[in-house]
């Protein structure tokens, strides 16, 4: 028998409540996927159209923050991740599945301590979910990371201030992975990397879940740099799925005006038109082993 979903989302509605001046707001509507263990999927869109808002459902995030600020709902369909239904979730069951549920939030790299180093940042969710976790082992992982990464050798001593925006956002991602967790949820983990290393960066997420029998969901808005790694892509736009399955066959037979329009600039890249301003990512720098 076939093991079951790890994401099993159907006909998924999700709204932003209304708070002070502001009315509700449906920031998704009949997001339909199914994400089994092992597959590494991409959700592709454009800015607003919905990514993060389901990156923090699907991880558990948004019943975590539920009755303390604005956080989004799902009112309508169904979506089970680890065999949990999301909807209507307390947060008392949220705090188990997030147990499950790797997540690297949108701008992770901003979030980190700073007075910690890389080693100790990178180790620090092992041993919080498990204070007598072997440190050695944690800094062995931490360091496997760190070097599948492409991050110098001496990035480990360093604290988050002496890094570069994209080489911190790496800190990040390895900080998500070290919890070898059965589903990871990333949202945009390449955002303020070199366009040289992104590519890398997706590749190490997708090798490490999959080496695992372990599932991966990655937001970006970057076709490029998930095209080697991934599966199958989920494009939505305005809060509506327009595209689903592997990129391909996605961008071969678009559907909607906006899969025709990556399909174009897929088939027609330019080279001066980048998306994101050039990132200082020190990802050329000089590594100290190999
Ligand atoms: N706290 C909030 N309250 C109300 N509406 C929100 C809130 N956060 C986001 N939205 C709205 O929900 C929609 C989806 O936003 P979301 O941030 O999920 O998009 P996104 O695809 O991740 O965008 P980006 O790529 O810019 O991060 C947008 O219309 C946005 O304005």
């Amino acid at each position: 028998m076939s093991e079951p979903n790890v994401i099993a989302a159907s006909d998924v509605t999700i709204e932003y409540p209304a708070h002070s001046v502001s009315a509700s707001h449906t920031a998704v509507k009949g997001f339909t996927l199914t994400v089994a263990p092992g597959e590494i999927v991409g959700l592709v869109g454009s800015s607003g159209s919905g990514k993060s808002t389901l990156a923090q459902i699907i991880s558990g995030q948004a019943a975590l923050l539920s009755g303390r600020e604005p956080a989004p709902r799902i009112v309508g369909g169904s979506l089970e991740v680890l065999g949990v239904e999301l909807r209507g979730l307390r947060r008392s069951k949220a705090a188990k599945l997030a147990l499950g549920v790797g997540y690297v939030p949108q701008d992770a790299g901003t979030r980190l301590t700073s007075n910690m180093t890389v080693a100790e940042l990178v180790a620090e969710p092992l041993l919080l979910r498990d204070k007598r976790f072997d440190r050695h082992e944690a800094g062995l992982r931490a360091a496997t990371l760190v070097d599948a990464l492409l991050l110098p050798v001496g990035t480990m001593v360093k604290q988050p201030h002496e890094l570069s925006s994209g080489q911190r956002q790496r800190v990040a991602v390895a900080r998500g992975l070290i919890q070898q967790p059965p589903l990871l949820i990333a949202d945009e983990p390449t955002a303020g990397i070199d366009v040289s290393v992104r590519g890398t960066v997706v590749d190490v997420i997708a090798a490490a879940q999959r080496a695992r029998g372990a599932a991966a969901l990655i937001v970006s808005h970057d076709l490029d740099a998930l095209r080697r790694s991934v599966d199958r892509v989920a494009v939505i736009h305005e809060g509506v799925v327009v595209g689903l399955g592997p990129i391909d066959e996605v961008l071969a037979d678009p559907h909607h005006p906006f899969v025709a329009g990556l399909a174009e600039a897929a088939a027609h890249p330019d080279p001066y038109d980048e998306i994101d301003p050039p990132a200082d990512d020190g990802a050329n720098d000089e590594r100290s082993t190999r």
